[in-house]
């Protein structure tokens, strides 16, 4: 049985919490000065279905939040995720294990990804947040993971499914996932994966992705025959490698910097990878050419995934983001997105994908059609009066609707290069 996120059932100034993930029965202590809690006792008497109650409590969260600030009190919010959006200028960040500057021979001592096997182990403990990506240290994910938390220690995940269940199993703290590209579009298995999970969005990270073709030392762009790299890196850089007169098959890897580790474990001297210059760096690789992607403002965004939600503010710029679904097909989806136009409320992004539980109906003269589960951003805070009544008005209109997150926007100006010069 799945144990439920924090669902109280009063509004508790101490705020104390005893919570314990699926199986494992450990402690956690808030360290927030004032919270809500709302607890769920049982969620099938609950009046509808736990994606329902955790949509209701983030309505109250946020209006509970209103109050507090309306009243002048001051409250910090999760912590470490207010570093998110305070970080104005941005670091390659030197994380535990990582090994900058090593060479290529150092790269064996680099951590491996997690497994499914290692998912099961007992959690680690240390006063330093850990935050699971997926990919070997060199990724644009571990890039990202210490945008957010610049001391993280980082953990590399081999699946993005590993990432979500680190988390869940308390193996680490959070998890930076990328859900976007300016240049590709969205990471569907990040959006499937987000409604699986029960792990709540605390915040966003959009980092310019800026790639280079590396390959082993003395290899020269005339000898290569093959390129591999993660998906996303080798479409956003399609354009450049056939500028480059590149007579090379490309073949897809699960990431940018496990491409460039392949390379180099192998000694491949006809292979190139498209990765950061800090693999290059990492795996003893050199970069035969730098900024091959096609779009110079090449950007990713990136979900910061926690166990806990945070309370929303309206001290600076929030997102908020929904994951809904209706029993008719998308034929009130006007009515919907109209209960944030007429309250003024910027969408930044909407997304469709099949409903996982009913792809098709069949109507009455046979028609098939498909059925849909809906992502909304918006650009609002569960805390503002605006947001709680837009979604009190779209959950009239769906069968389904979960708030995945209430978090500060990554307002950091943008800044096309992010490798260190
Ligand atoms: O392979 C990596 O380095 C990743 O972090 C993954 C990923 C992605 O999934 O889009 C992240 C950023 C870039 O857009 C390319 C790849």
């Amino acid at each position: 049985m799945q144990s439920l996120n924090p669902l109280w059932n009063s509004i508790d100034k101490s705020m104390v919490r005893i919570a314990s993930p699926p199986g494992l029965g450990l402690t956690y202590q808030r360290s927030s000065p004032i919270r809500l809690s709302v607890k769920c006792v049982d969620p099938t008497n609950a009046g509808g279905t736990r994606h329902e109650w955790q949509s209701c409590c983030a309505i109250l969260a946020g209006k509970v939040a209103s109050l507090q600030q309306d009243s002048k009190n001051t409250y910090t919010g999760a912590a470490g995720i207010a570093s998110v959006n305070d970080h104005q200028t941005l670091e390659l960040v030197p994380m535990n294990g990582a090994g900058a500057g090593a060479g290529a021979k150092s790269s064996l001592a680099l951590p491996k990804p997690l497994s499914m096997a290692n998912v099961s182990a007992a959690p680690l403990h240390g006063s330093q947040l850990r935050v699971a990506y997926r990919g070997f240290p060199g990724a644009y994910s571990e890039t990202a993971a210490g945008k957010a938390y610049p001391n993280c220690e980082a953990i590399p995940c081999d699946q993005f499914e590993i990432a979500f269940q680190a988390v869940e199993h308390w193996i680490a703290d959070r998890a930076v996932l990328p859900v976007e590209n300016s240049h590709g579009g969205s990471i569907h298995r990040n959006y499937d994966l987000l409604l699986r999970h029960r792990l709540h969005i605390v915040g966003e990270v959009q980092l310019p992705v800026q790639h280079c073709l590396i390959a082993l030392p003395g290899v020269r762009i005339e000898h290569l025959t093959r390129i591999i790299s993660h998906p996303q890196a080798l479409s956003q850089c399609e354009n450049t490698l056939t500028k480059l007169g590149l007579n090379a098959t490309r073949e897809a890897f699960d990431d940018t910097a496990g491409a460039a580790e392949y390379i180099a474990t192998n000694n491949l001297r006809e292979t190139a990878a498209i990765a950061s210059s800090r693999a290059a760096e990492l795996y003893g690789l050199q970069i035969l050419a730098d900024g091959i992607q096609d779009d110079s403002c090449n950007l990713t965004r990136f979900v910061i995934l926690s166990r806990e939600p945070i309370i929303p503010r309206t001290d600076r710029p929030f997102k908020t983001s929904i994951a809904f679904a209706q029993e008719k097909g998308t034929n009130i989806l006007f009515k919907i997105l109209s209960s944030f136009a007429f309250r003024n409320i910027n969408l930044a992004k909407i997304e469709s994908r099949p409903h996982r539980n009913q792809p098709i109906t069949v109507a009455d003269v046979g028609s098939k059609n498909f059925e849909y589960m809906f992502y909304v951003d918006f650009e609002a805070s569960m805390a503002e009066e605006r947001a709680q009544n837009a979604m009190a008005e779209v959950q009239e209109f769906t069968s389904f609707l979960r708030v995945l997150g209430s978090y500060p926007m990554d307002m950091t100006p943008w800044k096309p290069a992010i490798e260190e010069s």
